[in-house]
């Protein structure tokens, strides 16, 4: 469904920040991105959003390429930054995020009206988005990407700063927007969330995808009992986790 094909990303004539990686989510998937900091996980979720312009390579949905209002339309995005308009209130953030997407009208109020029931946002919607928690903050984001009618979803650290219940939601939510044959992207640090849900992880190390599999197919492959092992392994850092061991121990 969604394909992504060599791309590559140069920072400057020097620095190659993503270097020739293609990746297939597929219909119905969850693909999780995980990788050290600096390996270029942004980088890729800016360049399918083309939010930077990648040196090579392309992005599609289908037949359409990134750059076409069809693709555009049809992606949903859930930052990690909580940047949001803080004078608006959220029921107005919602309504200005439904109408750039051309949702009709009644469509958006059935959807916003569940999604503030399900996410406990019902009285908080009405007053400015600077009054809102961190947390707050995530919800509205989440469900400004719910509300809309996308068939790729791409979220980065989704779970950063929900409660345990808004967690539980977002979770079903993604069971149930993937069951629909959608596909989504998820960026995270937290290995043991994307062990539990992700059909397909993809790890990056240094710009480049080193393995891309079932966790189940992962674990095998480098012989490790968890996802955080298989991690270590395919990023080299093993040597180092041992070393911070004995660090640990002599402190
Ligand atoms: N605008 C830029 N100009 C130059 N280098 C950049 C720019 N943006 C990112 N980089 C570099 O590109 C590399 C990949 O960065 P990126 O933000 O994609 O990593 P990441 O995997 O998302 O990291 P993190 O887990 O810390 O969020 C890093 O070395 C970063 O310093």
């Amino acid at each position: 469904m969604i394909l992504i094909k060599d791309l590559t990303k140069m920072y400057g004539r020097k620095f190659c920040a993503v270097k020739n990686v293609s990746l297939h989510i597929k219909e119905g998937s969850l693909t999780g991105l995980v990788g050290p900091n600096g390996s270029g996980k942004t980088t890729i979720i800016n360049s399918i959003l083309g939010v930077v312009n990648a040196s090579e390579g392309t992005v599609r949905l289908k037949n359409h390429l990134n750059t076409s209002r069809t693709f555009k339309r049809h992606v949903a995005y859930v930052p990690d930054d909580l940047l949001l308009p803080e004078v608006l209130t959220g029921h107005e953030y919602l309504k200005f995020k439904a109408s750039m997407y051309e949702l009709d009208v009644s469509t958006k109020e059935d959807r916003c009206q569940s999604l503030s029931r399900l996410y406990s946002m019902e009285q908080a919607l009405h007053e400015p988005i600077e009054t809102y928690s961190h947390g707050m903050k995530k919800k509205t984001q989440l469900m400004a990407a719910f509300m809309l009618s996308s068939r790729f979803l791409i979220l980065d650290e989704p779970f950063r700063g929900l409660d345990v219940e808004a967690a539980m939601i977002t979770k079903k939510m993604l069971h149930s927007y993937k069951s629909k044959g959608n596909a989504i992207l998820l960026s995270t640090h937290d290995l043991l969330a994307a062990e539990t849900f992700c059909d397909q992880v993809a790890i990056l190390v240094k710009g480049t995808k080193v393995a891309d599999d079932s966790v189940l197919k992962l674990k095998m492959l480098y012989g490790a009992r968890t996802l955080e092992e298989v991690f270590l392994k395919a990023s080299n850092l093993q040597e180092r986790s041992r070393e911070y061991d004995q660090i640990i121990s002599n402190l």
